[in-house]
Protein backbone atom coordinates (compact mmCIF):
# COMPACT_ATOMS: atom_id res chain seq x y z
CA UNK A 1 0.00 0.00 0.00
CA UNK A 2 1.24 3.12 -1.49
CA UNK A 3 1.66 6.39 0.91
CA UNK A 4 0.69 9.71 -1.51
CA UNK A 5 1.02 12.97 0.28
CA UNK A 6 0.32 16.34 -2.24
CA UNK A 7 0.64 19.26 -1.00
CA UNK A 8 0.56 20.13 2.66
CA UNK A 9 0.29 23.21 4.14
CA UNK A 10 0.37 24.20 7.69
CA UNK A 11 1.14 27.01 9.68
CA UNK A 12 0.45 27.71 13.30
CA UNK A 13 0.26 31.20 14.04
CA UNK A 14 2.69 33.06 12.15
CA UNK A 15 4.81 30.17 12.15
CA UNK A 16 5.29 27.83 8.98
CA UNK A 17 5.76 24.83 9.38
CA UNK A 18 4.68 22.76 6.22
CA UNK A 19 4.79 24.24 3.02
CA UNK A 20 3.40 22.69 -0.37
CA UNK A 21 5.36 19.35 0.60
CA UNK A 22 4.68 16.33 -1.61
CA UNK A 23 6.33 13.04 -1.17
CA UNK A 24 5.40 9.14 -2.32
CA UNK A 25 6.59 6.48 -0.13
CA UNK A 26 6.39 2.93 -1.31
CA UNK A 27 5.28 -0.31 -0.53
CA UNK A 28 8.11 -3.04 -0.19
CA UNK A 29 10.91 -0.81 1.22
CA UNK A 30 11.66 1.62 3.99
CA UNK A 31 11.54 5.15 3.71
CA UNK A 32 13.66 7.67 5.99
CA UNK A 33 11.92 10.92 6.60
CA UNK A 34 15.09 13.29 7.00
CA UNK A 35 15.34 16.89 8.25
CA UNK A 36 16.97 19.05 11.07
CA UNK A 37 15.13 20.15 14.19
CA UNK A 38 11.73 21.94 13.66
CA UNK A 39 12.00 20.71 9.44
CA UNK A 40 8.24 19.89 10.17
CA UNK A 41 8.43 16.27 10.45
CA UNK A 42 6.09 15.17 13.13
CA UNK A 43 3.99 17.91 11.80
CA UNK A 44 3.74 16.15 8.55
CA UNK A 45 3.35 12.94 10.30
CA UNK A 46 0.33 14.21 12.27
CA UNK A 47 -1.22 15.76 9.20
CA UNK A 48 -1.06 12.63 7.89
CA UNK A 49 -3.08 10.59 10.80
CA UNK A 50 -5.28 13.62 11.02
CA UNK A 51 -4.01 14.28 14.25
CA UNK A 52 -3.37 17.89 13.00
CA UNK A 53 -5.48 19.60 9.63
CA UNK A 54 -3.84 20.74 7.14
CA UNK A 55 -4.46 24.36 5.45
CA UNK A 56 -4.36 22.29 2.23
CA UNK A 57 -3.36 19.42 0.91
CA UNK A 58 -3.87 15.75 1.05
CA UNK A 59 -2.16 12.49 2.52
CA UNK A 60 -3.72 8.96 1.50
CA UNK A 61 -2.93 5.53 2.07
CA UNK A 62 -3.47 3.26 -1.21
CA UNK A 63 -6.11 6.16 -2.11
CA UNK A 64 -8.15 6.85 1.09
CA UNK A 65 -7.24 9.40 3.79
CA UNK A 66 -6.76 7.78 6.93
CA UNK A 67 -10.14 9.25 8.69
CA UNK A 68 -11.71 7.34 5.68
CA UNK A 69 -10.34 4.18 5.94
CA UNK A 70 -12.64 1.37 7.12
CA UNK A 71 -9.83 0.18 9.99
CA UNK A 72 -7.81 2.53 10.43
CA UNK A 73 -5.29 0.84 13.15
CA UNK A 74 -5.39 -2.34 11.13
CA UNK A 75 -3.76 -0.27 8.02
CA UNK A 76 -1.63 2.10 9.59
CA UNK A 77 0.38 1.86 12.97
CA UNK A 78 1.87 4.77 14.20
CA UNK A 79 4.69 5.50 16.55
CA UNK A 80 4.51 9.51 17.27
CA UNK A 81 6.03 9.97 20.64
CA UNK A 82 6.13 7.60 23.73
CA UNK A 83 4.44 9.83 25.91
CA UNK A 84 0.87 8.44 26.88
CA UNK A 85 1.51 5.64 28.48
CA UNK A 86 -0.91 5.55 31.91
CA UNK A 87 1.97 5.48 34.68
CA UNK A 88 0.32 2.97 36.92
CA UNK A 89 -0.44 0.61 33.89
CA UNK A 90 2.22 -2.22 33.14
CA UNK A 91 3.26 -2.84 29.71
CA UNK A 92 1.43 -5.53 29.30
CA UNK A 93 -1.99 -3.48 30.35
CA UNK A 94 -1.05 -1.17 28.12
CA UNK A 95 -1.12 -3.08 25.15
CA UNK A 96 -4.48 -5.10 27.16
CA UNK A 97 -5.83 -1.74 26.87
CA UNK A 98 -5.33 -0.86 22.83
CA UNK A 99 -5.92 -4.56 22.19
CA UNK A 100 -9.28 -4.35 23.32
CA UNK A 101 -9.97 -0.66 21.63
CA UNK A 102 -9.13 -2.26 18.40
CA UNK A 103 -10.77 -5.34 19.13
CA UNK A 104 -7.61 -7.72 19.17
CA UNK A 105 -7.34 -10.77 21.18
CA UNK A 106 -4.78 -11.70 24.30
CA UNK A 107 -2.44 -13.91 21.72
CA UNK A 108 -2.02 -10.65 19.43
CA UNK A 109 -0.89 -9.00 22.72
CA UNK A 110 1.73 -11.60 23.38
CA UNK A 111 2.48 -12.07 20.02
CA UNK A 112 3.77 -8.46 19.65
CA UNK A 113 5.31 -8.22 22.64
CA UNK A 114 7.80 -11.21 22.03
CA UNK A 115 8.09 -9.84 18.57
CA UNK A 116 9.43 -6.24 20.14
CA UNK A 117 11.15 -7.61 23.01
CA UNK A 118 8.18 -5.90 25.08
CA UNK A 119 7.90 -9.08 27.09
CA UNK A 120 11.29 -8.97 28.76
CA UNK A 121 9.50 -6.02 31.05
CA UNK A 122 6.05 -6.33 30.55
CA UNK A 123 5.25 -6.59 34.05
CA UNK A 124 6.77 -3.22 34.53
CA UNK A 125 4.74 -0.10 35.30
CA UNK A 126 5.37 2.16 32.34
CA UNK A 127 6.37 5.03 34.77
CA UNK A 128 9.66 3.36 35.45
CA UNK A 129 10.55 2.44 32.01
CA UNK A 130 13.25 3.38 30.37
CA UNK A 131 13.29 5.64 27.11
CA UNK A 132 14.41 2.82 25.27
CA UNK A 133 11.56 0.38 26.68
CA UNK A 134 9.16 2.97 25.57
CA UNK A 135 9.97 3.01 22.65
CA UNK A 136 9.72 -0.89 22.08
CA UNK A 137 5.98 -0.90 24.08
CA UNK A 138 5.21 2.17 21.40
CA UNK A 139 6.30 0.31 18.73
CA UNK A 140 4.57 -2.41 19.90
CA UNK A 141 0.85 -0.82 20.35
CA UNK A 142 1.30 0.29 16.73
CA UNK A 143 2.09 -3.50 15.43
CA UNK A 144 -1.62 -4.71 17.19
CA UNK A 145 -3.40 -4.35 14.42
CA UNK A 146 -0.70 -6.28 12.18
CA UNK A 147 -0.76 -2.65 9.83
CA UNK A 148 0.34 -2.60 6.38
CA UNK A 149 1.51 0.98 6.71
CA UNK A 150 3.98 2.06 9.91
CA UNK A 151 4.96 5.62 10.67
CA UNK A 152 7.43 5.92 12.77
CA UNK A 153 8.75 9.36 14.53
CA UNK A 154 12.43 8.96 15.86
CA UNK A 155 11.68 5.78 16.78
CA UNK A 156 15.70 5.34 17.24
CA UNK A 157 15.86 8.07 20.15
CA UNK A 158 17.01 6.45 22.86
CA UNK A 159 17.38 3.43 21.74
CA UNK A 160 21.21 1.76 22.54
CA UNK A 161 23.56 0.45 20.11
CA UNK A 162 22.19 -3.28 19.99
CA UNK A 163 18.47 -1.69 20.20
CA UNK A 164 19.32 -0.05 16.82
CA UNK A 165 20.61 -3.31 15.25
CA UNK A 166 17.15 -4.94 16.35
CA UNK A 167 15.09 -2.18 15.08
CA UNK A 168 16.79 -1.98 11.80
CA UNK A 169 16.50 -5.84 11.37
CA UNK A 170 13.29 -5.51 12.24
CA UNK A 171 11.64 -3.11 9.85
CA UNK A 172 13.61 -4.17 7.07
CA UNK A 173 11.99 -7.71 7.65
CA UNK A 174 8.69 -5.90 7.89
CA UNK A 175 9.34 -3.99 4.30
CA UNK A 176 10.59 -7.11 2.95
CA UNK A 177 6.85 -8.51 3.74
CA UNK A 178 5.75 -6.19 1.35
CA UNK A 179 4.63 -3.46 4.04
CA UNK A 180 5.33 0.59 3.76
CA UNK A 181 7.24 2.07 6.30
CA UNK A 182 8.08 5.66 6.69
CA UNK A 183 10.54 6.54 9.85
CA UNK A 184 11.51 9.68 10.30
CA UNK A 185 14.65 11.24 11.77
CA UNK A 186 17.24 14.30 12.44
CA UNK A 187 20.21 12.22 12.57
CA UNK A 188 20.58 10.49 9.20
CA UNK A 189 23.53 7.83 10.41
CA UNK A 190 20.72 6.65 12.66
CA UNK A 191 18.63 5.43 9.44
CA UNK A 192 21.19 5.45 7.04
CA UNK A 193 21.54 1.24 7.12
CA UNK A 194 17.80 1.11 7.66
CA UNK A 195 16.47 2.95 4.78
CA UNK A 196 15.94 2.10 1.14
CA UNK A 197 14.56 5.90 0.21
CA UNK A 198 14.90 8.97 1.83
CA UNK A 199 12.50 12.18 1.96
CA UNK A 200 14.52 15.24 2.87
CA UNK A 201 12.81 18.22 4.35
CA UNK A 202 14.09 21.57 5.61
CA UNK A 203 12.37 24.25 6.76
CA UNK A 204 8.95 22.55 5.99
CA UNK A 205 9.93 22.04 2.71
CA UNK A 206 10.70 19.25 0.33
CA UNK A 207 14.45 19.66 -0.69
CA UNK A 208 15.12 16.01 -2.07
CA UNK A 209 13.52 12.58 -2.34
CA UNK A 210 14.80 9.58 -4.43
CA UNK A 211 16.64 6.27 -3.40
CA UNK A 212 19.33 6.68 -0.38
CA UNK A 213 22.33 5.51 -2.79
CA UNK A 214 21.50 8.65 -5.24
CA UNK A 215 22.52 10.83 -2.07
CA UNK A 216 25.90 9.92 -2.63
CA UNK A 217 26.29 10.97 -6.00
CA UNK A 218 28.92 13.41 -5.76
CA UNK A 219 31.88 11.09 -4.84
CA UNK A 220 35.05 12.48 -6.63
CA UNK A 221 38.44 10.82 -7.09
CA UNK A 222 41.54 12.07 -5.50
CA UNK A 223 44.70 11.56 -7.46
CA UNK A 224 48.25 12.57 -6.86
CA UNK A 225 50.58 12.47 -9.94
CA UNK A 226 53.93 13.93 -11.45
CA UNK A 227 52.66 15.69 -14.14
CA UNK A 228 49.82 17.42 -12.71
CA UNK A 229 49.53 20.70 -14.52
CA UNK A 230 49.53 19.02 -17.82
CA UNK A 231 47.18 15.60 -16.58
CA UNK A 232 44.75 18.53 -15.21
CA UNK A 233 44.75 20.51 -18.31
CA UNK A 234 43.81 17.36 -20.20
CA UNK A 235 41.14 16.64 -18.55
CA UNK A 236 39.41 19.81 -18.32
CA UNK A 237 39.68 20.55 -22.06
CA UNK A 238 37.91 17.63 -22.60
CA UNK A 239 35.24 19.01 -20.34
CA UNK A 240 35.94 17.18 -17.16
CA UNK A 241 35.92 19.78 -13.36
CA UNK A 242 38.92 19.26 -12.02
CA UNK A 243 40.20 21.19 -8.35
CA UNK A 244 43.84 21.13 -7.30
CA UNK A 245 43.84 21.34 -3.30
CA UNK A 246 47.91 21.01 -3.64
CA UNK A 247 50.23 21.36 -6.29
CA UNK A 248 50.37 17.39 -6.72
CA UNK A 249 47.21 16.51 -5.90
CA UNK A 250 43.78 16.88 -8.61
CA UNK A 251 40.12 16.73 -7.49
CA UNK A 252 38.32 15.07 -10.36
CA UNK A 253 34.26 15.50 -10.46
CA UNK A 254 32.37 13.06 -12.39
CA UNK A 255 34.55 10.21 -13.30
CA UNK A 256 34.64 7.15 -12.02
CA UNK A 257 38.20 5.71 -10.54
CA UNK A 258 38.43 3.54 -13.39
CA UNK A 259 37.78 6.12 -16.05
CA UNK A 260 40.53 8.24 -14.81
CA UNK A 261 43.34 5.92 -14.61
CA UNK A 262 42.59 4.96 -18.31
CA UNK A 263 42.91 9.14 -18.94
CA UNK A 264 45.75 8.97 -16.95
CA UNK A 265 47.58 5.66 -19.29
CA UNK A 266 46.16 7.52 -22.27
CA UNK A 267 48.12 10.54 -21.54
CA UNK A 268 50.98 8.80 -20.45
CA UNK A 269 50.60 10.29 -16.78
CA UNK A 270 51.95 8.26 -14.02
CA UNK A 271 49.84 8.30 -10.86
CA UNK A 272 50.96 7.87 -7.75
CA UNK A 273 47.52 7.44 -5.45
CA UNK A 274 44.28 6.93 -6.84
CA UNK A 275 41.34 7.55 -4.22
CA UNK A 276 37.63 7.57 -4.31
CA UNK A 277 36.14 10.29 -2.28
CA UNK A 278 33.07 9.58 -1.07
CA UNK A 279 31.51 12.15 1.52
CA UNK A 280 29.77 10.48 4.47
CA UNK A 281 25.82 10.52 4.14
CA UNK A 282 26.15 12.78 7.29
CA UNK A 283 27.83 15.55 5.02
CA UNK A 284 25.49 14.83 1.86
CA UNK A 285 22.62 15.54 4.69
CA UNK A 286 24.16 18.73 6.42
CA UNK A 287 24.91 20.01 2.45
CA UNK A 288 21.19 19.27 1.63
CA UNK A 289 19.63 20.93 4.88
CA UNK A 290 22.32 24.45 5.04
CA UNK A 291 24.24 22.57 7.87
CA UNK A 292 23.72 22.00 11.44
CA UNK A 293 21.79 24.27 13.57
N1 LIG B 1 1.30 22.85 18.09
C1 LIG B 1 2.17 23.74 17.61
N2 LIG B 1 2.03 25.05 17.83
C2 LIG B 1 2.89 25.96 17.34
N3 LIG B 1 3.98 25.64 16.61
C3 LIG B 1 4.20 24.34 16.37
C4 LIG B 1 3.32 23.32 16.85
N4 LIG B 1 3.80 22.12 16.44
C5 LIG B 1 4.92 22.37 15.73
N5 LIG B 1 5.16 23.71 15.69
C6 LIG B 1 6.28 24.37 14.98
O1 LIG B 1 6.31 23.88 13.66
C7 LIG B 1 7.65 23.69 13.22
C8 LIG B 1 7.86 22.25 12.80
O2 LIG B 1 7.85 21.44 13.98
P1 LIG B 1 7.90 19.85 13.92
O3 LIG B 1 7.75 19.34 15.32
O4 LIG B 1 6.95 19.37 12.91
O5 LIG B 1 9.38 19.60 13.40
P2 LIG B 1 10.27 18.26 13.41
O6 LIG B 1 10.92 18.21 12.07
O7 LIG B 1 9.43 17.11 13.81
O8 LIG B 1 11.35 18.59 14.52
P3 LIG B 1 12.15 17.62 15.56
O9 LIG B 1 13.19 16.89 14.78
O10 LIG B 1 12.77 18.63 16.48
O11 LIG B 1 11.13 16.76 16.22
C9 LIG B 1 8.54 24.16 14.36
O12 LIG B 1 8.88 25.51 14.12
C10 LIG B 1 7.64 24.05 15.58
O13 LIG B 1 7.99 24.99 16.57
Amino acid sequence: MNIEVRGLTKAFGPITAVTDLSFEVEAGSVTGFLGPNGAGKSTTMRMMLGLVAPASGTATFGGDRYADLPHPSATVGAVLDSAGFHPAHTARDHLRVYARMGGYGTARVNQVADLTGVSAFAGRTTRILSTGMRQRLSLATALLGDPQVLLLDEPSNGLDPEGIAWLRYFLRELAADGRTILISSHVLGKIEHMADHVVVIRDGRLVTTGPVTGLYGSATVLVRCAQADRFAAELMESGVQVERPRPDLLRIHGLSTAQVATAAASHGVTLREITREQPTLEQVFLHLTGGSR
